[in-house]
């Protein structure tokens, strides 16, 4: 589906209500299976959720996560401890392009027996469970950190815990201490102190609900809007000041982009309402999802911007720092990669009525469309972001977006 944007001035004044966060819910839907006694509130209504939902139901044969990356290395990590489990995981073309040896390794490691059925290093995997011998294990923490997460969420059901040793340096912290706040929550003890995570074993828990914050990622694109917008505000629920998402972290940064952030009754409400810098310099190897979104609103803006710490943009939905250079100089904007990081020149013309290709990431669709108002642009695919927000365009039409 091809969506033509028309140019909007400003976005209308508008309470919008906006799904669980995808990385909560996918962590809590792992949870639940091995303790049902949890209840889960407010889960997330995307693609990946349901991907995770409907493999944990389905349990053995072959099952297919398609592009959902958490789906994918949580659940190698589940079916590999399920003794007696038979299972084939798959995923898209390019999940089988998304590295998975880390974690493959480090299953290995206790005991796990997993296969490679295609290329070594990466999905389909044959995975036989079984009860792991080892208690400890050792990865690199710097390629993703969703390893590390599915390592922890695992390590409570094995009969003697996990203690895991992080090797060199680790990324998407925030990621990690999510997965830990939400076993400390349900009451199993975590421990996270410098390179070692540990995890007590844990048979049971109490009967409790689970209420996931609505996604702070999804948040990201109000925050570009408002910060391209000339005037109106927008509240959005359900969130809160203290979170368990790093990129949370948007209240602060946008704040740079003149946008003010209200917390008030587990809602926010952005309003353009500061003065917005001329050049900024980022790291966000804590918040590698709201990259592509700022580098937009900089270029929407006109402001150069220098991100660094983004190395793991290259191994997601697709090579982010390349689709975001290839899409941006199509707009006219003047955009240097290296390896880890996006450099982006001051501009003051925007080219309109370019087609943006999406490469099956949902992302760009959603970082792309805040540029409506600034110039009228069509996005390719635009049924991408049914990854993480299935209700994203009929949220901007409540907005006042036009779109054919
Ligand atoms: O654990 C999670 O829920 C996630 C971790 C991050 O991945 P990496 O750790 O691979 O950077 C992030 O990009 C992804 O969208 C969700
Ligand atoms: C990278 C992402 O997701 P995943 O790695 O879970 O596919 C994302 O949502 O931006």
């Amino acid at each position: 589906m091809k969506l033509n944007l028309a140019q909007l001035d400003t976005i209308l004044s508008r309470e919008l209500k906006i799904t669980g966060s995808k990385s909560e819910t996918n962590r809590s839907l792992l949870l639940q299976a091995f303790y049902p006694e949890l209840l889960l509130r407010n889960v997330s209504n995307s693609d990946d959720a349901n991907t995770m939902r409907e493999a944990l139901a389905k349990g053995s044969g072959v099952i297919d996560v398609h592009h959902a990356g958490t789906a994918m290395r949580f659940l190698t990590a589940y079916f590999a401890v399920k003794p007696g489990v038979d299972v084939i995981l798959t995923g898209s073309e390019r999940m089988q392009q998304r590295p998975i040896k880390i974690l493959v390794d480090a299953l290995r490691t206790i005991g796990c027996q997993i296969e490679y059925l295609k290329e070594e290093g990466y999905p389909p995997l044959k995975i036989q469970g079984v009860v792991p011998v080892e208690n400890s294990v050792s990865l690199k923490a710097n390629v993703s950190s969703q390893y590390i997460s599915a390592l922890m969420l695992i390590g409570s059901s094995l009969t003697a815990g996990l203690t895991i040793h992080l090797e060199g340096e680790v990324t998407s912290i925030p990621y990690i201490n999510m997965t830990k706040q939400l076993l400390c929550q349900i009451g199993i003890e975590t421990k996270f102190d410098g390179n070692q995570i540990s995890i007590n074993p844990q048979t049971k828990v109490a009967s409790q609900t689970i209420t996931i914050e609505s996604d702070w990622s999804s948040a990201s694109y109000f925050y570009s809007m408002m910060a391209l917008s000339n005037d109106g505000e927008v509240t959005l629920s359900f969130y809160k000041k203290e979170s368990y998402q790093g990129d949370a972290r948007l209240a602060t940064i946008y704040k740079n982009f003149g946008v003010e952030t209200l917390f008030k009754n587990d809602t926010i409400t952005l309003k353009k309402k500061l003065k917005t810098v001329d050049n900024i310099v980022l790291n966000l190897v804590d918040a590698p999802d709201i990259a592509q979104t700022i580098a937009v609103t900089c270029f929407g803006l006109g402001i150069s911007c220098n991100l660094k710490g983004l190395h793991t943009l290259k191994i997601k939905e697709t090579d982010r720092l390349l689709a975001l250079k290839t899409e941006l100089e199509k707009l006219g904007g003047k955009v240097h990669i290296t390896e880890d990081a996006l450099f982006l020149e001051s501009s003051s013309h925007i080219q309109p009525d370019i087609t943006i290709e999406t490469y099956n990431d949902h992302r760009m669709a959603l970082a792309f469309a805040p540029l409506a108002l600034k110039t009228s642009l069509s996005i390719n695919d635009a049924d991408v972001v049914t990854k993480s927000y299935p209700d994203f365009w009929n949220d901007l039409e409540r907005l006042g977006f036009k779109f054919s």
